[in-house]
């Protein structure tokens, strides 16, 4: 709804109410259309300020709306009638104006904003756009690039920045609403005409035609096989070579091929997927609601290798203290240097970082409220860590291990404390990739939980609970899915047609590519801890079976060869030299593949880029159903955010089990039935329980997916 009230000096006010962002639902906008039409109708009344309760403007159009039949008076009319009337219009923006609040406040004659407050036009990041005369109006304001840039990746800007590019007309750093409707005053009975930004020309690069081809080719390489930032592109265009009442319908006709799209949904389940896995619950019945984290002012981080460094600097920026701690002088200080060169480079325009210092002394964690312990993953290593800083550190501190799938339980029967023992997952580069999953093990009490996502929550992270498995939930994922890269190789396929499968289907990067980057090392470790390859390897075994299954020697032999990836200058592929970034398809693994199937009797085949999807995302997918099957992620949500966050996965698909909705469960189903008929030694191609069942219960929609869930591990 929105409230009407006349205050002295002939200004009407109108509040939008509609908590907690102020979404401009059908109520609001009916209450905005006749608070206006009584404003307009009131000869008394000489200007309007339009503001939101509870210090927010408006966070956009009611995102919740879209999924079902749109009703009410429509916010292109409403604005529209807006601007053209006689008597101005004063937007008063405190919190966030976004969206559709942004497009609102464009239509108004003048904007005067907090010096806190944050605008923007993120319509893209939910598959759709600025659709309420957003593309059109804010070109003619600030000028065709910049809107090009806003309404292209969504970007929240700071007031500041506002003011700076003419979104907002003045800054106030104290009662936002008195600044406005003293200004109301101040412009009542002048001309209107030039703020009315539909009769202005927007400012366009010289070479307009260009411009527009080089945006397309941006934001295609940005969002690959994205729709939204495309058709952003385009109604922007539409803005600089159509009149006004042209460019509008050109925004409409464009809004019209997204609103309903599969993008769509897939963009705006993730909206609210993100926010449900804040309300994370576990198995022992411990709650977001009702565990209350601890306060961490204090930390340490041990290991200052690759994570260890970003999970410092992260920890710094938030503006917690550190104390970061290595084996011995020459390890601590590149360690010094990494962290120092990192935050040097981060520091432009960031607040005040925590106090930081560097030690090889572990009595230096005399006072640390948490530890993140980040050493190499070797289970022998970290209890060693894990006795250590149990003897230490206070009997009271959190400690955490970053281990990429360890078991989090036998850590925690290291310690004296076992219920203050959590995992944190940070993603490389740890400063940067916003996933965290936060991993609990069967004794971490509810305040562990509690604080470590907290924590997640304040280093900027997207914080998922999970379960204690081997992997957890992304690598436990990832598993199955690499052997399907590795088995397509073997039978015919080459790492570059793998990829690009992977690549068409939106990931940013295929699988080799990626194993490239992070250093084909780092699973060869992994496979040797696990006896899959090296010395724990029973003598005479076959090379293409271990423990009962199929298995590629293929990324084993690679490392053999010392082709690590990147930092060796060859892995899957050819590099300029070690450390080189651009990938060259490398005839010496064509000819390696070519006689290792020779050598094992292996005829090679055309592999379809579609059995290459299926094989490796269907693989993922079974996986992700049995994790969900153990318990060890709550809901599909949290494998979505995961996968979303951690791994790369196009965000406009959604996730990889919205993505098993979207395709039809009974198809998935179908498709792995297939393929484990063809493949009966690969375990992971056979339907998972819970997958079967979700078919047998009619293919629910993926929010009904918990009700099944907890009939299928009640039966397990
Ligand atoms: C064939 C059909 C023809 C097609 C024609 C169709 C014509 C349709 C015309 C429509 C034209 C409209 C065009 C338009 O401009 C569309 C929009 O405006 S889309 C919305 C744009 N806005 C956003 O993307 C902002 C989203 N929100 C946020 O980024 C954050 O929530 C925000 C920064 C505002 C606040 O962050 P924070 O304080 O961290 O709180 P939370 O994020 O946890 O949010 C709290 C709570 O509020 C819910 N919520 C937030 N925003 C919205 C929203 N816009 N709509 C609905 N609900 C919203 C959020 O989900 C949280 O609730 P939960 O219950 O926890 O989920
Ligand atoms: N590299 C990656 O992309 C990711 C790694 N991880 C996990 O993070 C952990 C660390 O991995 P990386 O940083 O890649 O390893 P790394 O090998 O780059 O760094 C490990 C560091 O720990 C130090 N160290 C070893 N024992 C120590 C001890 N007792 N006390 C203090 N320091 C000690 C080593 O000197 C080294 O600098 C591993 O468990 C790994 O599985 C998790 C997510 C991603």
């Amino acid at each position: 709804m929105a409230r009407y009230v006349r205050i002295p000096g002939s200004i009407a006010l109108i509040t939008l109410a509609n908590p907690p962002v102020n979404a401009l639902s059908a109520a609001v906008r009916r209450g905005i259309t006749e608070t206006l039409s009584r404003a307009i109708a009131d000869p008394e009344v000489k200007a309007v300020v339009l503001c939101g309760e509870n210090g927010n403007f408006c966070g956009g159009a009611d995102i919740k709306e879209f999924a079902g039949p749109m009703s009410g008076p429509g916010l292109v009319p409403m604005i529209d009638a807006i601007e053209a009337g006689e008597k101005p219009v004063v937007a008063a923006i405190e919190g966030v104006a976004l969206g559709g609040g942004l497009e609102l406040a464009l239509g108004c004659h003048y904007r005067i904003a907090h010096c806190k407050a944050r605008v923007g036009l993120p319509e893209v990041t939910l598959g759709l756009l600025p659709a309420a005369g957003g593309t059109q109006r804010l070109p003619r304001l600030i000028g065709l690039s910049a809107a090009l840039d806003l309404i292209t990746t969504g970007r929240h800007v700071s007031a500041q920045e506002a003011l700076q590019l003419g979104i907002v007309d003045r800054l106030t750093e104290g009662d936002t609403l008195g600044v406005a409707v003293e200004f109301a005053q101040s412009i009542a009975g002048q001309p209107l005409g030039s703020r009315r930004l539909s009769t202005r020309t927007p400012a366009c690069p010289a070479d307009l035609d260009s411009f527009l081809q080089g945006a397309l080719v941006q934001v295609r390489r940005r969002a690959r096989g994205a729709m939204a930032p495309e058709a952003c592109v385009r109604a922007v265009g539409a803005a600089a070579t159509l009149p006004y009442s042209q460019g509008m319908q050109r925004e409409q006709e464009l809004m019209a091929s997204l609103f309903r799209s599969a993008q769509a949904r897939a963009l705006q389940y993730c909206f609210f997927s993100q926010r449900l896995v804040g309300r994370w619950s576990t198995p022992s019945g411990a709650r977001w609601d009702s565990a209350e984290p601890r306060p961490i002012r204090r930390a340490a981080v041990i290991g200052l290798g690759t994570m260890g460094r970003g999970i410092a600097v992260s920890l710094l920026q938030a503006g917690i203290a550190v104390v970061a701690v290595e084996t011995d002088e020459q390890q601590l200080e590149a360690g010094r240097r990494a962290v120092t060169a990192l935050l040097e480079r981060r520091a432009q325009g960031r607040g005040s970082e925590g106090p930081l210092r560097f030690t090889t002394d572990l009595q230096q964690l005399r006072q640390v409220e948490l530890v993140i312990e980040a050493v190499f993953e070797d289970l022998a290593v970290k209890k060693q860590v894990f006795r250590q800083l149990s003897a230490v550190c206070p009997a009271d501190t959190l400690l955490c291990t970053n281990t990429s799938g360890l078991d989090v339980e036998q850590l925690a029967a290291c310690t004296r404390s076992p219920e203050l023992v959590v995992g944190t997952h940070f993603f490389g580069p740890a400063h940067v990739m916003k996933l965290l999953e936060v991993v609990y093990g069967p004794r971490s009490s509810p305040v562990a939980v509690a604080t470590a996502m907290h924590l997640g929550k304040r280093l900027g992270k997207v914080s998922v609970a999970v379960g204690n498995c081997p992997g957890f939930v992304g690598n436990r994922m990832l598993k199955p899915y690499l052997e399907q890269a590795h088995f397509l190789l073997e039978e015919g396929a080459a790492p570059e047609q793998v990829d690009q499968a992977l690549e068409e289907f939106g990931f940013a990067m295929g699988v080799f590519r990626v194993a490239d980057l992070s250093g084909l090392d780092v699973g060869w470790r992994v496979r040797k801890e696990a006896g899959l390859t090296g010395p724990g390897v029973a003598p005479g075994e076959s090379p293409r079976r271990r423990q009962g299954r199929r298995y590629s020697p293929l990324p084993d032999l690679l490392c053999e060869q010392g082709r690590l990836g990147q930092k060796t200058g060859r892995g899957w592929y050819l590099y300029e030299g070690p450390g080189a970034r651009e990938a060259r398809p490398d005839p010496w693994t064509h000819s390696f593949l070519q006689q290792y199937r020779q050598q094992h009797g292996l005829q090679p085949r055309a592999v379809p880029q579609q059995e290459v999807l299926e094989r490796c995302l269907y693989a993922l997918i079974n996986e992700g159903f049995r994790v969900l099957e153990d318990g060890i992620a709550t809901g599909p949500e949290d494998i979505d955010i995961i996968y979303v966050f951690g791994y790369g996965w196009p965000r406009h698909r959604g996730g990889p089990m919205f993505h098993a909705g979207a395709v039809g469960l009974a198809t998935v189903l179908d498709r792995l039935e297939h393929y484990h008929h063809a493949h009966p030694d690969i375990p992971n191609l056979q339907p998972s329980a819970l997958l079967r069942r979700l078919v047998a219960s009619g293919n629910p929609p993926i929010q009904k997916w918990r009700e099944v869930i907890r009939r299928v591990r009640s039966q397990l």
